[in-house]
């Protein structure tokens, strides 16, 4: 086998509480995520020794263009880090072609890295146990462990211990583009400003049993992020896209996890194009992009199509 692809959804936050800082400066979370088919395919090539070389290419232009192709980037620190792990030398090429917004809200960084995570287990045939790569996956980030899983889930700690939830329909979901991206770190910065008196973060059984039950309507009703705030006061704007989609007929209208990307759900496909055909005609959002979820996580879907 000389390479290896593996394609990952992106991820819509449909609860995110959040609790007062914690000493080691990250904040106690019920983060309920959502895998929405939004894809980024990560291709792994065998490689000569030497510095990691990583591409990227992809759909959303200005957005692909704020990919690091360094070191920095999280799918090469991935590889780097499950072969440390392994035991093997990290000669791989690495391209990423992305859907998924950068500095969204929607953990494309992560889902690159949880993606390499695979791909390059599958390549070096290193046999690491899928525990043992959610915890690597939890060394890179909060938001890492989640895209192995996919489907929905909720996540404790800082959001990386996992307990899978029942999902019973197929929910439609638009999402508003931004221009530029907004920090993950800043947001939180935000939050803790505005409130200092964050309580300890609790879970929606309401929210838990309109997703198992497929209920849109309740579902909707049930969304809620407490960083959307911080997020808005960052994003002052963010506040009429969110309007736009509420009027376009939206069920919930959120900023999705740390923001900047809006994320609303609809009552079907015909609702979702109206409410598409509404954010783009408002001019108040850079683009939409149509997803639905759940859907699985990490896949090794083959090699690259040449
Ligand atoms: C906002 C979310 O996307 C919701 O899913 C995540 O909580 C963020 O996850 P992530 O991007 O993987 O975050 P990490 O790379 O672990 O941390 C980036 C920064 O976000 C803040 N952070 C993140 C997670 C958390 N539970 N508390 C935090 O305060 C910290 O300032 C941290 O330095
Ligand atoms: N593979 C990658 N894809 C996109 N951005 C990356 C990647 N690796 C590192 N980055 C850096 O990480 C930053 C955050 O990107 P990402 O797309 O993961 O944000 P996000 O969706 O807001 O993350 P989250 O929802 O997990 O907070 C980018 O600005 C970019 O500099």
């Amino acid at each position: 086998m000389t390479a290896v692809t593996v394609r990952v959804p992106a991820k819509v936050n449909l609860q995110l509480a959040v609790g007062p800082a914690r000493e080691d400066g990250y904040h106690d979370l019920v983060n309920v995520f959502h895998a929405v088919s939004l894809f980024d395919e990560v291709t792994v090539t065998r490689a000569e020794p030497g510095p990691l070389r990583l591409t990227v290419c992809g759909d959303l232009e200005s957005h692909t263009a704020r990919v690091p192709l360094d070191g920095s980037n999280l799918a090469a620190r991935a590889a780097e880090l499950l072969a440390r792990e392994a035991g093997v030398e990290p000669a791989v090429r690495i391209h990423l072609d992305k859907s998924i917004p950068v500095a969204g809200g929607m953990a494309g960084g992560s889902a690159d890295a949880a993606a390499a995570l695979v791909a390059c287990n599958t390549l070096w045939g290193a046999g690491l146990s899928d525990a043992d790569l959610h915890a690597l996956a939890a060394r890179l980030g909060s938001d890492v462990p989640f895209p192995l899983l996919g489907g929905s889930a909720v996540g404790t700690g800082r959001g990386e211990h996992l307990t899978p939830m029942p999902c019973g329909g197929r929910f439609s979901w638009v999402f508003a583009l931004a221009e530029g991206g907004l920090s993950t770190a800043a947001v939180f910065r935000e939050y803790d400003r505005l409130r200092p008196d964050a309580p300890p973060p609790r879970p929606d059984p309401g929210l838990a049993a309109a997703l198992a039950e497929g209920d849109a309507p309740a579902l909707g009703a049930a969304l809620a992020n407490d960083l959307e705030r911080a997020a808005l006061t960052l994003r002052p704007e963010l506040r009429r896209t969110l309007d736009t989609g509420r009027a376009a007929g939206a069920l919930g209208a959120i900023v999705s996890g740390s923001g900047p990307t809006c994320a609303f759900l609809a009552a079907d496909a015909a609702a979702a194009d109206r409410i598409a055909a509404a954010l783009t005609g408002s001019g108040n959002c850079a683009g939409t992009v149509r997803a639905y979820g759940d859907v699985p996580g990490a896949t090794v879907v083959g090699p690259p199509e040449r």
